[in-house]
């Protein structure tokens, strides 16, 4: 046993690598790009730390080139998904009653793979499955995941260090025990680092879990889960079972060992959730733990006072970075008319000159949208907005080939416009221009304008005018950006979630995610206990 008190040292974040030309990192990706894409590889289900096969296969493809497949994954059936909860019970007792320091070392070393010798793998997985650029990679399956892994590591030491006081006589303690059952994580399509870091966040407290990725990111989770046990995760911590949520949902939130969901994605879907646990509520040996992060209808606000270079840019890469599909993306602007009358043309030209292509081709900013669902949606989208709104620029789609969407700007003269209001989660900005005298009437009116709460940014050089914001649009965006771009939270910089409708905002990448996966014990010993029972009141 470990006898000691073990704090980490605070990480630094991993830094963003430049992919520039004739950089080492840059011809190590364009390799891994092509071995990759060169094969078609067979996905199990991995159950206990052993491959599992069904026969009920599923596609990954690349959403820039659909008619290309990646691999076939199996598909998890009623009996897996039961023997997934069995194997994690079956691991919980020792994997809780491992020291906190074996569990973090784990998640360090997978960390120091992923900076390393698996990065390329991992990036040029996100490329290929999800639609990113080398950026968009990155930023993602390489630099957020690892920062995921260790500054979660070093928040679970923070959390076991905090003590309550002993009195004479008296010694308190502590002890943050893993809940009791399985905990279920369930990640969104869009992003490699939520989807390893909803399994392992509880796994780092001491919890075992039932993974079921997005079903169109199941290669690039699958190349998490196998940097996992090359890290030496133990069998049955984490049990990793694909599958149509629907169907692996029903039958894990019937389950009496369920202990809580680690969930992001729409709001829909978590909705569904809360009613299958509210149905089963009677059924739990405790109560569960739900945590879910949701969808946004993120905010840009141009005051007159504006740096009209800065919005302009906010507006690009918040809008149309990952082809929007970013819960955090910018896609409504209330633009001051004054600033619009100096930004209009070059944010137009500029959008309409965005270079769209495959992400194996670096020189492309924007990429494919993920599949046919989103590529049908969105368009539906853009539909609309030609019959009801004006199409500033693009509105061109083709899905011949790969689900290409081009970046598309609608400008609206109703801020209660369909698309100034719908999570569209695609390259589409909607703006609304207002008189410069109306602005604080535009806070009130964009605060008012959405069920949701995740992000938002204001543009403005006045201090009032900042203050203002802050103020006025306090729940509208529990990520709030001042003169920067809604999107691209860091990890232990800006913590992520939002309230309202985007979900239960327990603050990802920061300490207080982990606290919603301990269950702590109070712990009171007596050196010294009473013999009497009478009190000197009742002499
Ligand atoms: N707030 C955040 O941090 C954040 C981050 C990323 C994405 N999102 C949101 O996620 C959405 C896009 O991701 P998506 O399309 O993958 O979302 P989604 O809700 O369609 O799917 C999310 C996950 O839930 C699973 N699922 C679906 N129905 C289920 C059910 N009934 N039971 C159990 N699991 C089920 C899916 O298979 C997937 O793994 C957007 O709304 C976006 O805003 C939010
Ligand atoms: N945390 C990411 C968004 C994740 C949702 O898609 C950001 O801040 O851009």
């Amino acid at each position: 046993m470990f006898n000691s008190i073990f704090v980490m040292e605070r990480p630094k974040n991993e830094p963003i690598l430049s992919y520039a030309p004739g950089s080492k990192e840059r011809e190590e990706l364009k390799e891994k790009l092509g071995e990759l894409s060169s094969k078609e590889i067979e996905i199990p289900l991995i159950i206990g730390g052993k491959e599992i096969k069904t026969g009920n296969l599923g596609k990954c493809v690349m959403p820039h080139d659909h008619n290309h497949i990646l691999a076939h994954y199996h598909m998890a059936g009623e009996k897996e998904i039961k023997m997934a909860i069995d194997a994690a019970i079956k691991a919980k007792e020792e994997w809780e009653n491992y020291s906190y320091i074996d569990r973090i070392s784990i998640f360090l070393k997978a960390a120091e793979l992923l900076s390393t010798t698996w990065r390329s793998t991992l990036n040029a997985a996100a490329m290929l499955d999800l639609g990113k650029n080398v950026f968009q990679a990155e930023i993602d399956s390489a630099c957020e995941l690892i920062d995921f892994f260790r500054f979660n590591s070093y928040y679970a030491t923070k959390i076991y260090t905090e003590q309550p006081q002993s009195s004479k006589g008296i010694l308190n303690r502590m002890e943050y025990r893993a809940l009791d059952g399985f905990i279920f994580a369930v990640p969104p399509f869009n992003f490699a680092s939520i989807s390893g870091n909803l399994p392992t966040a509880p796994a780092i407290m001491g919890n075992v879990v039932l993974w079921k990725p997005a079903s169109s990111a199941v290669y690039t989770a699958y190349h998490i889960m196998k940097l996992l046990q090359e890290a030496g995760l133990p069998d049955g911590v984490i049990n990793f079972i694909p599958g149509p949520g629907s169907k692996v949902g029903e039958i894990v939130f019937s389950d009496p060992n369920f202990g809580g969901v680690h969930f992001t994605g729409s709001v829909n879907t978590f909705n569904s959730m809360w009613e299958s646990i509210g149905k089963n509520i009677r059924n739990y040996k405790s109560y569960p733990r739900i945590v879910g992060e949701t969808g946004g209808k993120d905010f840009v606000i141009a005051h007159h006072t504006a740096n009209r270079k800065a919005l302009i840019t906010a507006l690009i890469r918040g809008a149309f970075e990952y082809q929007g599909q970013k819960c955090s993306a910018a896609s409504r602007a209330y633009i001051s008319k004054t600033v619009w009358e100096d930004i209009k043309d070059e944010l137009i030209e500029t959008t309409k000159n965005l270079k769209m292509g495959a992400p194996t081709d670096f020189s492309n900013f924007v990429n494919a949208v993920i599949d046919k669902a989103a590529f049908k949606k969105i368009t539906g989208y853009i539909e609309y907005a030609r019959e009801n709104a004006k199409i500033l620029v693009g509105g061109e789609y083709d899905d011949s080939v790969g689900y290409y969407i081009k970046p598309t700007i609608v400008l609206t003269d109703d801020p209660h416009f369909k698309t100034m209001e719908e999570e569209i989660f695609g390259p589409v900005l909607t703006l609304y221009i207002y008189d410069d005298d109306k602005y604080e009437e535009v806070l009130k009116l964009c605060d008012q304008t959405s069920p949701y709460g995740l992000t938002g940014s204001i543009f403005a050089q006045d201090r009032e005018a900042i203050r203002k914001a802050e103020k006025i649009l306090v729940h509208a965006a529990g990520n709030f950006y001042i003169n920067d771009k809604p999107t691209g939270a860091v990890v232990d910089q800006q913590p992520f979630g939002g309230s309202r409708g985007s979900g239960t905002n327990d603050k990802a990448g920061s300490y207080l995610n982990l606290l919603r996966w301990t269950s702590a014990r109070s712990i009171k010993e007596n050196f010294n206990p009473p013999e009497d029972y009478t009190y000197p009141f009742m002499k």
